[in-house]
């Protein structure tokens, strides 16, 4: 909540701070945000390995970025709706199913891109 006494610097940094409470809780609590920072690990490592180029390196971390970004909203928009109707409801069932289309878009992208990278590497393995 915003603080009327806070100049813009000090409200800034405030902002920040709540912010990196939120990556905390996800990191720590959220099993999909942990499951997707290993896939992120496994490319990374992956990366390091096949010697991807520095284009191939930004595309990657922006599919992780976009995957993470999108299973962090899927969470908030899951909190919300528990929050205001813990209850089965068939309009909350809805509203997760397609919270949860914005983490599956990301990854199908991501798989697409990642086969772009290193499909043709590990074919010059065999
Ligand atoms: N209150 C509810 N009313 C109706 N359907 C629900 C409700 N809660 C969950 N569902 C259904 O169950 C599915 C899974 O919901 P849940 O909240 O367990 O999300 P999840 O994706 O399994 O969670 P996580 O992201 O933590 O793995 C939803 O997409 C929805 O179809």
């Amino acid at each position: 909540m915003k603080n009327p006494n806070d100049g813009f610097l000090r409200g800034r940094l405030r902002s920040l701070k709540f912010a990196f409470r939120g990556v905390w809780r996800l990191i720590t609590k959220e099993d999909s945000i942990k499951a997707q920072l290993c896939v992120a690990v496994f490319a990374t490592v992956l990366g390091v390995y096949f010697n991807i180029s520095n284009t191939e390196w930004m595309l990657q971390f922006i599919v992780i970025g976009l995957v993470l970004v999108a299973e962090a909203v899927n969470t908030a928009i899951e909190e919300v709706a528990d929050f205001i109707h813990p209850d089965f409801h068939v309009k909350i069932g809805l509203i997760k199913d397609i919270a949860a289309g914005a983490p599956t878009f990301a990854a199908i992208i991501s798989l697409i891109i990642a086969g772009f990278i290193y499909i043709p590497k590990i074919n010059l393995l065999f």
